[in-house]
């Protein structure tokens, strides 16, 4: 059995992006960058107005003096002329400063006369002018590699004059939910002793969530023949493999041995955690397997812990997947076991507060949970308030 961070580190140090596009910047939300982004030019190019009012120079601008407005300037066109003392340009939020003007007064302190304009006292202090590359300068790094495009950064790409970006290609995920008691949601209440197939619509959900495409999926009954052909299918199709199920000791667990025919070398194969400890990843004909257990939270627990950092990692993210943060807890906490112990919680204005239910096939608890703690092996008990480590689940 392996423990918690070795598994993580091996599956990061196994594991290299897949290959390179280049996508239109529309298409990128959620992509993963394969080059730096740099900017082409100043952001702001140019000395401009932050507020609608009058462009003056300051230096001849005093309350009260009238000034001569001499034209308006907007966004996006450069003032044909320069200004001098004793003259004002009406200007609005963006517009490039005409030349020989440096400050902006809001037109909330101005009063406009025929051609002429004057301030009361209070137009100070601000000066209302963003000053060229105050946002950012030509050449500047704005986006590193191996960040993933959000909507916010998608803003700072097109700030940047950038139209397409190199990415890398979005991982295809096939999955395969093993167990002959699985049926299809609906179905169940007729078959006395049939289960809903839960976990495989929440890890489809967290694979597409996390950048994967999934394309092929089959929900199979514990038949060794059946379930390596399957194996043979899903391998074809894509570059990770998850199964779901089967992983641990029955006679009829056969998560491992449906890929045996196909070259299955295994990375890892338990990983000393609790719940998850079934867990494994592997390859095989230069895939990616990953074998989840099958109770739901655990499979939930390992999709995150696991999953989550696959997919990424062939995505190209450069910083660790999984960061855990100090939080406080809203109540108290038990000593831990031998395992690395991961509690499902939700987050409170007091702190963390753990779920009711800790097994690891509890279901419904899974709509709450929004933290996962982590808690070393042999930790001992903690008392409301205590600051743990926690990530998003
Ligand atoms: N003697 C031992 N027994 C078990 C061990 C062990 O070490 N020794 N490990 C336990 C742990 S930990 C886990 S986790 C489970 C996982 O085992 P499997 O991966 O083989 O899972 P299954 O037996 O196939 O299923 C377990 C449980 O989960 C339900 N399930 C499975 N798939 C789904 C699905 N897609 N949707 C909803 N529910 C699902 C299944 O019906 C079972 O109830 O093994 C322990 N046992
Ligand atoms: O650890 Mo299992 O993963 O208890 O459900």
């Amino acid at each position: 059995m392996i423990a918690f961070d070795d598994a993580q580190a091996l599956l990061a140090r196994v594991v290299s992006p897949l290959g390179i596009e280049r996508i239109a910047l529309e298409e990128a939300e959620g992509r993963f960058l394969a080059e730096p982004l740099h900017a082409a030019f100043d952001s702001p190019r140019a000395p401009v107005s932050a507020m609608d009012g009058y462009a003056v120079c300051d230096a001849a601008t005093v309350p009260g003096l009238p000034l001569d407005v001499v034209g308006a300037a907007f966004p996006g066109k450069c003032f044909p002329a320069p200004i001098a003392a004793g003259q004002a340009v009406r200007i609005y939020t963006g517009a490039p400063l005409p030349a020989g003007a440096d400050r902006v007064i809001a037109q909330e302190h101005a009063t406009r006369s025929a051609g002429q304009v004057t301030f009361d006292a209070d137009y100070g202090p601000g000066w209302h002018v963003r000053t060229p590359g105050s946002d950012f300068t030509g050449g500047a790094c704005l986006l590193e590699k191996g960040l993933r495009l959000t909507p916010g950064a998608l803003v700072t790409a097109a700030s940047a004059d950038v139209s397409h970006v190199d990415v890398h290609h979005r991982p295809v995920v096939a999955m395969i939910a093993t167990g002959d008691e699985l049926v299809s949601p609906g179905t169940a209440a007729a078959l006395p002793c049939a289960i809903p197939d839960s976990l495989s619509y929440g890890v489809r959900a967290l694979a597409r969530r996390n950048g994967a495409l999934v394309k092929f999926f089959r929900r199979l009954g514990d038949d060794v023949v059946a379930l390596a052909a399957a194996a043979g299918e899903a391998l074809e199709h894509a570059d990770v493999v998850v199964i779901s199920g089967g992983a641990s000791v029955g006679d009829r667990d056969f998560a491992k041995p449906m890929f045996t025919p196909h070259g299955l070398e295994l990375v890892f194969d338990k990983v000393a955690m609790q719940p998850g400890k079934p867990v494994w990843f592997g390859r095989a004909r230069d895939r990616w397997v990953l074998g989840l257990p099958g109770n739901p939270t655990a499979a939930m627990v390992t999709a995150r812990l696991f999953l989550i950092p696959l997919l990424h990692k062939l995505q190209g993210r450069t910083v660790p997947a999984t960061e855990w943060r100090r939080l406080p807890l809203a109540a108290s906490l038990p000593a831990v076991g031998t395992r690395e112990l991961f509690v499902r919680a939700q987050w409170r204005p007091e702190g963390l507060l753990p779920a009711t239910s800790q097994d690891s096939g509890a279901q419904s608890v899974l709509a709450q949970v929004d933290w996962l703690i982590r808690r070393p092996p042999r930790s001992g008990s903690l008392a409301k308030g205590a600051l743990v480590e926690a990530t998003p689940i």
